[in-house]
């Protein structure tokens, strides 16, 4: 695990408040300890800028000597490579300044701010004897414009060239712009063309220490306090604006007038200051801080229409804080190649004390839920855990990839945010509205691709690193009002109120903390973070968790406002003067860059979404793969069984083709059987009696294979006709023996014989013929039945070709069955030609006997007739019969 490395650092002593006391009105007062008197007093004795106080109640002078060293660290600064907006793709514009998260089209115009060397004077000023009320400046012409496009700025005397009256009142030089304005309409960020050093490591500049980098100088550390003038927006110079003091380069704002005091801050931005520049000082550095791991806060306070939205959100034409702090997070990332990030928004406001989330959408994701229906729907709350301190929950987030895309929320939450009209502002922020932009990052490991493996799988390579998770906060807090007229501003008013003197009641007591950092003060009381919701959301950064950049805006009264309006505004202001120098003094961070969490503490449940990510893409590839492999092998049994299906269904096609060959073979003999009957002429006129007596016979082409000279077969004395014909083989063997007459033909009863075997062995035939049918329609039904289903088939194999063979053994049992009904037919003709020649056989028999007994009975007369015994005639007779 990465060690962790604590940033807290030393700062330089402040002027300590009289903390104890609550403020009491609408911002929360600063106890003055000193009155406008004795501050007065104090002008004239004091030397200028006196180390500790950071209320400045003397004349302002030059310090006796430099205390802040020029560039100690230009050797270290690497220079960097200026990043262009314009490279990402810009969001649509909604119109309007208060959309003001867009990045602009046109190019800047106004930046033609008087440039100096960015460095702290080292050569102090002479001192200056100071007038009351001027607060030992001299005024500037209240009548300058801000408007001008070129900002004059005048030297005032007394501050040499650290104070310079400029429009709308008192100003001073400027440091050196970072951003310029480019011919396409982008900026371009050429402040980070120095870059802090490589490997700036955890640790943090301190206060006390010169940081030129980014425009940076003395007091930069983990708590920034700033303090930034709006223009005077009815071009009238502003009334009282000549007693007021804005010492752009030393970082002082103060009133000359009653009740007035000068202040120090870490930033003094005056009327001409444009937004980048307030980035550059302000956040910039913050931002790096917090893509490095850091846990950063940059909030706007102060009175309404002072310009915090502005400052935060900006226009199309001069982008805020938040849209420059996206494009300079997405810079990190791409000048960061060593490592990956996943970012992710949520957006709330806090209306009434009550948290609203500006990024809900119906449930499907089709457009924002009305806030009313917010009300109605689960409450919003802040919870505390140890690793995320505390948290709004449930809160949509949304993972963002590109600028544009997280501009394009933003802005979608802009649009959804409360706004309304107030005495100062036209469309002033009722709410308490917070970006907070939660930075995952991790290192790539070497030789992969964004797409690399889990931290687990590292952990096996032997890649040790974790997740880093970081937060930046942007808050645009709603303005103090005092005097509202409608009840709902009042009700807003109430709310915004009381929450903001619970932030300076808070801060106030940051300075009696005890050092244990257990949110109480030395007599053990809490601090009321819980006594309202923005101080509660806030609490991580005031106590000392993150880094901190508070920017303080005010506006010097109009110049038409008199009276008890003008007191009540100059009240105001000082209010906020006094918040933020007590913040500046009071708030310590001991912001750590955050731990890296290793894949061993990513739970289901857990934040980090990387390593979550990670291992989720690891699981999927696995279940991938296995999904292949099963595939794989679920295709090769397919195949497999196909395979075999194919092997059986050519086998039975075979069978088929064998047993129609069999039959054909056994067809052709058949009918060569019957064909040679035929020739032999079964129906020949030699027989005319037998066709005669069974005329229809010769119609069905009786055959068989016996000769018509059977039919003159010797009667065969001492055996019935009927034995002969249905004898068996010793029968025709017998007829073999004694029927052949002298011409050889084969005797009758053979020939009968020989057609009842015919018959036999027909039916043998037929019956093998009816037994194959049935089992090529079996096996052809239970093809039909299984593996030929149509998902199953093999293209080219089974498709067309089996049903083409499916038909033709269709066509083949049809002609199979025709044939057996023709062989029954034929058959049927054979039984009636043997019973035929049957009895054709038995009247030649008959014949044969009558014509063997006339010659005896002849001869018998003869006998008779010539007077010889007859015995002979008899036993003859006998012998024959
Ligand atoms: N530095 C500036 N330069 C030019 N215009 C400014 C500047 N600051 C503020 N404005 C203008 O003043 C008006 C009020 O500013 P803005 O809405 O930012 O005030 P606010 O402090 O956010 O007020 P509220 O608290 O009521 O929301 C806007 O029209 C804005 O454009």
């Amino acid at each position: 695990m990465a060690t962790t490395t604590t940033t807290t650092l030393p700062r330089p002593p402040r002027t300590s408040f009289n903390a104890s006391q609550p403020p009491t009105s609408a911002l929360p007062a600063l106890p003055n300890s000193l009155s406008n008197r004795a501050s007065t007093q104090n002008l004239r004795k004091a030397s200028l800028l006196p180390q500790t106080p950071r209320k400045i109640s003397g004349p302002l002078q030059r310090p006796s000597t430099p205390s802040l060293p020029v560039l100690t660290d230009a050797k270290n600064l690497v220079p960097r490579r200026a990043v262009s907006i314009a490279s990402f793709p810009q969001p649509p514009r909604t119109g309007g300044s208060r959309i003001a998260s867009l990045p602009p089209t046109s190019s800047l115009s106004t930046c033609n701010l008087v440039a100096n060397d960015g460095s702290k004077p080292l050569s102090p000023s002479p001192a200056v004897s100071p007038k009351r009320g001027s607060v030992g400046l001299e005024r500037s012409p209240s009548s300058r414009s801000i408007k001008t496009s070129k900002p004059k700025t005048v030297s005032v005397g007394s501050l040499g060239s650290g104070f310079s009256g400029s429009a709308g009142g008192t100003a001073y030089l400027s440091p050196p712009h970072s951003r310029s304005s480019s011919a396409q309409g982008s900026y371009s960020t050429n402040a980070t063309t120095i870059d802090a050093g490589a490997g700036s490591g955890d640790e943090l500049t301190a206060r006390g220490r010169t940081d030129e980098k980014f425009g940076e100088r003395e007091g930069k550390g983990n708590v920034i306090v700033s303090v930034r003038v709006r223009p005077d927006s009815n071009d009238s110079g502003g009334g009282g604006s000549s007693e007021w003091i804005v010492d752009g380069r030393d970082g002082k704002v103060g009133y000359g007038g009653r009740d007035g005091g000068i202040y120090e801050y870490d930033n003094a931005f005056g009327q001409n200051d444009n937004n980048s520049r307030v980035y550059d000082s302000c956040a910039k550095r913050l931002v790096r801080r917090v893509m490095e791991g850091y846990h950063g806060t940059v909030f706007a306070y102060g009175m309404t229409g002072t310009g915090k939205t502005f400052s935060m959100q900006g226009t199309t034409s001069s982008p805020g804080v938040i849209p420059l702090a996206i494009t300079d997070i997405f810079s990190f990332i791409r000048e960061t190649p060593h490592r990956e990030f996943l970012l992710r928004v949520s957006y709330l406001e806090i209306y009434n004390e009550r948290i609203h989330d500006l990024l809900a959408t119906q449930p499907g994701g089709t457009g924002f839920i009305p806030l009313d229906q917010q009300m109605k729907g689960e409450e919003i709350k802040l919870r505390e855990d140890a690793k995320r301190g505390v948290y709004a929950t449930p809160l949509k987030e949304e993972i963002v990839q590109s600028p544009t895309q997280l501009l394009r929320v933003i802005a979608r939450g802009d649009l959804a945010r409360r706004t309304g009209s107030t005495q100062f502002n036209a469309r002033s922020s009722r709410s308490h509205a917070v970006v907070q932009i939660v930075v995952e990052s991790r290192d790539r490991i070497p030789g992969t691709t964004a797409g690399g493996g889990s931290m687990v799988d590292n952990r096996r390579a032997g890649i040790t690193g974790g997740v880093r998770v970081s937060t930046l906060s942007l808050i645009d807090l709603a303005g103090s009002e005092r005097a509202a007229e409608n009840k709902e501003r009042r009700t807003e008013g109430a709310h915004i109120n009381r929450s903001l003197l619970t932030l300076g009641t808070v801060i106030a007591r940051l300075s009696s903390v005890d050092k244990e950092g257990n949110g109480k003060d030395k007599d053990g009381n809490h601090l009321p973070y819980r006594d309202s919701k923005l101080t509660r959301l806030l609490q991580p950064a005031l106590s000392g968790g993150s880094l901190v950049s508070i920017l303080c805006t005010i506006a010097f009264p109009p110049s038409q406002v008199s009276g008890a309006a003008n007191a009540t505004h100059i009240g105001e202001t000082m209010n906020t003067l006094k918040f933020a120098a007590r913040a500046r003094n009071n708030i310590v961070s001991h912001a750590k860059k955050a731990d890296e969490s290793l894949a061993g503490g990513v739970d289901a449940g857990s934040r980090v979404l990387l390593e979550r990510y990670r291992v989720e893409i690891s699981e999927l590839r696995a279940q991938l793969d296995s999904q292949k492999r099963k595939e794989g092998d679920d295709m090769k049994d397919r195949e497999e069984r196909e395979e075999r299906e194919v092997e059986r269904h050519s086998e039975q096609l075979l069978e088929i083709q064998l047993a129609r060959t069999a039959l054909k073979e056994r067809i052709e003999h058949l009918n060569r059987l019957i064909l040679s009957s035929k020739s032999s002429g079964v129906n020949s006129t030699r027989n005319s009696h037998l066709a005669g007596n069974s005329g229809h016979m010769s119609s069905l082409s009786i055959r068989s294979s016996t000769t018509t000279t059977h039919l003159a077969r010797p009667f065969s004395t001492g055996s019935s006709g009927s034995t002969a014909i249905n004898g068996g083989g010793s029968e025709c063997a017998d007829d073999d023996s004694t029927g052949e007459l002298g011409d050889g033909s084969a005797t009758l009863a053979a020939q009968v014989r020989a057609l009842q075997a015919d018959v036999t062995d027909k039916n043998r035939y037929i019956a093998t013929l009816e037994k194959r049918l049935l089992q090529a329609r079996r096996s052809s039904q239970s093809r039909a039945s299984i593996g030929f289903s149509p998902p199953h088939k093999v293209p080219g194999i089974f498709s067309g070709g089996e049903l083409v063979e499916e038909a033709r053994v269709d066509v083949l049992l049809r002609e199979k069955d025709e044939e057996i009904a023709e062989l029954r037919a034929r058959l049927d003709d054979k039984e009636r030609m043997v019973s035929a020649l049957r009895s054709a056989a038995r009247k030649r028999d008959v014949a044969e006997v009558g014509r063997r007994s006339k010659p005896s009975i002849d001869e018998g007369r003869r006998r008779k007739a010539s007077g010889s015994s007859g015995g002979t005639v008899e036993g003859t007779e006998n012998e024959t019969f």
